[in-house]
């Protein structure tokens, strides 16, 4: 955890200031019933009222200077967690962006959102409470003993009594709770898991009629979290009973012992008054430590899986001495005996694979579902590291470029594409960010949807929602496809990014790639064979394997198994 503090360095001067004008604060709180002792017998009770005045004048510019010295602690306080929470989170989030799609598939998005939010939130609220009550605490409850010694040491030992039991019964309940926050900070982690899929799948979970089943399991894991809950506050529920039973109990022996001594004449009234007042300040001064523990314990199990992301390493990364720039070769791509696998436990996805394609040439990737089409295109990018053989990008290793330069060069159309809220425009300005209206256009003619943008009341400014929720899958897509275009890639990779468009669609949008993109690498996956039978070169995979490559005409002589695709797709005649 204290690793962690040094998100917070910038704000070492609240976090140093804040203690110390808490602390000052302590300070004037323990000096109060000292004062008030003196109001009540030398000024109160001799009839006095210079004394009574001045008394209770000193008290009130005491608890004056206390407020303003609370008031700057938490002053800092707010300014040092929450600026020690936003680096965190930023880090935190730069750190999940530099991972490979290895590490963010391990995690799983879920827990990857409650790290950054409910797990920052925790370690934000302990440096709070760190800089508020670390120092006042256990400076008030040791404070009040010392001062209940100064009044009268015959009576102080009421309060060294009392001091232990009160912590054997603190640590007793923190025991018992301790382990169950642990828990209920893991049962929050499985509903936000629930809630998460829950939501970002309502229309299959619609669509299946499937409402019902889901509502039971989120109301079992919210029963469940419930439960946890209920038994921790359940236990800390005993802790205010017994407190006040605890602390009445001292303070009636106090009265008792106190009163005795006031009417033998060895204790004045005030005095007694006092050490009630410091029973109470180091009682509730403990309850305070108790708490602390319980913040403390969750933002160490915070802190834990906080530092699990900063201690994993990102499995794609730039290397040391990357130093090739772009330059185009006559061959673009070259797969030498490749071979590769998702996780280093799991079979080969993908099993020497072996092709090349010239600079300009069209490429169509086609296979089976699951045959390893979009394992192949995510060598490309590197979004994921080869394991065995070579792969060329313009006669260089891949691993030769920087991440940047590669991803630079080469656009990919996911299966999926995801639009960002925000404008078509800037949606589109992620492809190159100072584009012009022209050149928007330009990609948007390209994938076909100009017409469509055109028809909506605000064109490049239509608003889209989370998601491109207001979209069909696909306006989504050609939007996509025009967003990688406006890139102006050498490689230029659609993964089954056609699929939601009708067949003519489809043809016109190829078409105009091929016509106005002649210097452009494409790649396109495809389950269908309209989408690939014009490519140059076709790729065909069938269990990770490579089962041809070659044209339309001599697949359908050589691959068995793009004779079995493009019989089941195609009339006999057109074969
Ligand atoms: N992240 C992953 N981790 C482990 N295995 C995976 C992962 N993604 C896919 N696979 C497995 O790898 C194999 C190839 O998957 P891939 O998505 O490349 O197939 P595909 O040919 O693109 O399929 P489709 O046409 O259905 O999209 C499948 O058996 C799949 O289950």
């Amino acid at each position: 955890m204290f690793s962690l503090l040094k998100y917070a360095k910038k704000y070492r001067v609240q976090i140093i200031l804040g203690p110390i004008f808490k602390f000052l604060e302590a300070v004037f709180e323990l000096l109060l019933p000292i004062f008030m002792a003196k109001l009540i017998d030398e000024g109160i009770n001799n009839k006095d009222s210079s004394t009574t005045i001045k008394m209770a004048l000193a008290m009130f510019v005491m608890t004056l200077i206390g407020l303003v010295c609370v008031l700057i602690c938490q002053y800092f306080s707010s300014i040092a967690s929450q600026g020690f929470g936003t680096e965190l989170r930023n880090e935190m989030m730069r750190k999940i962006n530099s991972f490979s799609h290895v590490e963010i598939n391990e995690y799983g998005t879920s827990t990857l959102i409650t790290r950054i939010t409910n797990d920052i939130n925790q370690l934000q609220l302990a440096l709070a409470m760190l800089i508020r009550l670390v120092v006042r605490a256990p400076f008030l409850s040791i404070g009040s003993i010392v001062m209940a010694f100064i009044i009268n040491p015959k009576i102080a030992w009421i309060f060294v009594i009392t001091l232990p039991l009160f912590s054997i019964l603190l640590f007793f309940i923190m025991k018992k709770t301790v382990p169950l926050y642990k828990k209920v900070q893991e049962k929050l982690d499985s509903l936000n898991l629930v809630v998460n899929e829950n939501l970002s799948g309502v229309r299959v979970i619609r669509a299946f009629a499937k409402k019902d089943e889901e509502a039971k399991k989120v109301a079992s894991v919210t029963d469940d979290l419930a439960i946890s809950y209920k038994t921790v506050a359940n236990i800390s529920a005993l802790l205010n009973p017994i407190t006040t039973l605890i602390m009445n109990g001292a303070i009636i022996f106090l009265l008792y012992i106190g009163g005795n001594q006031v009417n033998i004449g060895g204790m004045k009234q005030g005095e007694v008054l006092a050490l009630i007042n410091y029973m109470t300040q180091m009682l509730l001064a403990l309850i305070v430590v108790a708490n602390l523990v319980v913040i403390f314990t969750r933002a160490f199990a915070s802190a834990n899986r906080v530092n699990e992301i900063f201690n994993t390493e990102p499995s794609v990364t730039d290397l040391v001495d990357q130093s090739a720039s772009w330059k185009k070769e006559n061959e673009v791509l070259k797969f030498s005996n490749v071979g590769f696998k998702y996780t280093e436990k799991s079979g080969y996805t993908l099993k020497d694979i072996n092709f090349s394609l010239k600079q300009g040439e069209t490429l169509g990737i086609i296979g089976p579902t699951g045959s390893g089409k979009s394992a192949l295109i995510q060598l490309i990018p590197r979004f994921y590291n080869i394991n065995k053989g070579s792969l060329k990008i313009n006669n260089k290793n891949i691993i030769d470029y920087t991440l940047e330069v590669l991803r630079d060069h080469i656009a990919v159309v996911p299966q999926n594409s995801v639009l960002f809220t925000g404008t078509i425009r800037s949606n589109l300005l992620w492809g190159k960010e100072n584009a012009t209206d022209d050149e928007c256009w330009k990609a948007l003619e390209i994938a076909q949807c100009a017409d469509f943008v055109k028809s909506l009341p605000e064109g490049l400014d239509y608003k889209v929602l989370a998601g491109g929720k207001n979209f069909s899958g696909g306006q989504k897509q050609r939007i996509a496809i025009a967003r990688a275009l406006i890139k102006n890639p050498n490689i230029l990779i659609l993964d089954d990014s056609l699929s939601a468009l009708d067949y003519k669609t489809d043809l016109n949008l190829r078409n105009a790639l091929n016509n106005s993109m002649k210097e452009t690498t494409l790649i396109i996956v495809s389950q269908r064979i309209s989408s690939v039978r014009s490519a140059d070169k076709i790729l065909v995979l069938n269990d990770g394997k490579q089962d041809g490559f070659n044209n339309h005409e001599n697949l359908l002589q050589i691959s068995k198994t793009y004779n079995a695709i493009a019989k089941s797709q195609i009339e006999k005649e057109e074969l």
